[in-house]
């Protein structure tokens, strides 16, 4: 690199089609997510979310167009906290740092520590995943996604099956480590109000096959969106023509 000279990080995806034998499953797909933004995907089941999130992550290869990413630490994580059974939640929390050649006192040190932020136990720590709440596994899930100090996070419905409390806590703890980090994200959801609570532009998608038909701003920073704003906001959001075609919903009277 030139002295001076930073590269913007950015993830960049053009002219993307996708299939899965003779089904067609992503058509002409273009999405950008810059440095510390948080883009959200939200569509009907089926649209193709999770396929398009598996090649922004390199786990599939597109079947036409272009990927291009120069975000270096890319974590991610899913609807299922994904837990390695065999090992402590501590271990699993520091998976990602072994990966990267933390030696292990070190790597124990920072997966303890984030570990304590999530609010996780010692005792919680020395326990085998099979033996932690739900809950308690999704909070090591998002510590082992952190751990790395991610640049950029892609989260496949990453909260979709957490109660609202903790949902709500999770969205608190994710907020405080992306402006640590200041990590961009990249999340599918089928859950609006999500997308409008996280996400500072939502692209919505329709399927058979999968297109992104909307792009929407939401300007107000995220530490402002209390309740009221959020419900407010989907209320709003959940009128558009293309929101109401994408997820099947009946058109509005006189729209
Ligand atoms: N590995 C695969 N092989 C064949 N078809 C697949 C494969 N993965 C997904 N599909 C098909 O691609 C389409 C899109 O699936 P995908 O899981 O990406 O949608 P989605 O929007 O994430 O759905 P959901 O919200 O229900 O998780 C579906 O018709 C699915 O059956």
């Amino acid at each position: 690199m030139l002295a001076g000279v930073r590269i913007i990080k950015q993830l960049t995806i053009s002219a993307l089609n996708h299939r899965f034998g003779y089904q067609r499953v992503l058509e002409d797909i273009a999405l950008n997510v810059g440095e510390g933004e948080a883009v959200a995907l939200v569509g009907p089941s089926g649209c193709g979310k999770t396929t398009l999130l598996n090649l922004a992550a390199g786990l599939l290869t597109p079947w036409e167009g272009t990927i291009a990413s120069s975000f270096a630490r890319p974590a991610m994580m899913f609807q299922q906290p994904r837990l390695l059974p065999w090992k402590r939640t501590l271990a699993n929390i520091g998976l990602g740092l072994k990966a990267r050649g933390v030696g292990r006192a070190e790597r124990d040190r920072q997966a303890a520590g984030l570990a304590a932020r999530m609010g996780l136990t010692a005792d919680d720590l020395a326990k085998f995943p099979g033996a932690l709440s739900g809950g308690m596994q999704s909070r090591a899930a998002l510590a082992r996604a952190f751990a790395v100090g991610p640049d950029l996070l892609l989260l496949d419905e990453a909260f979709s099956a957490l109660d609202i409390g903790l949902k709500s806590e999770l969205y608190r703890l994710l907020a405080g480590e992306r402006a640590a980090h200041g990590s961009a994200v990249l999340m599918i959801t089928h859950d609006l109000m999500e997308a409008v609570r996280l996400a500072d532009r939502i692209l919505v998608m329709s399927g058979s096959p999968g297109r992104i038909v909307a792009e929407h701003r939401v300007d107000t920073p995220v530490a402002a969106r209390d309740e009221a704003w959020v419900f407010a906001r989907t209320a709003e959001f959940i009128r558009w023509p293309e929101i109401r075609a994408a997820f099947a919903l009946p058109p509005l009277e006189g729209a």
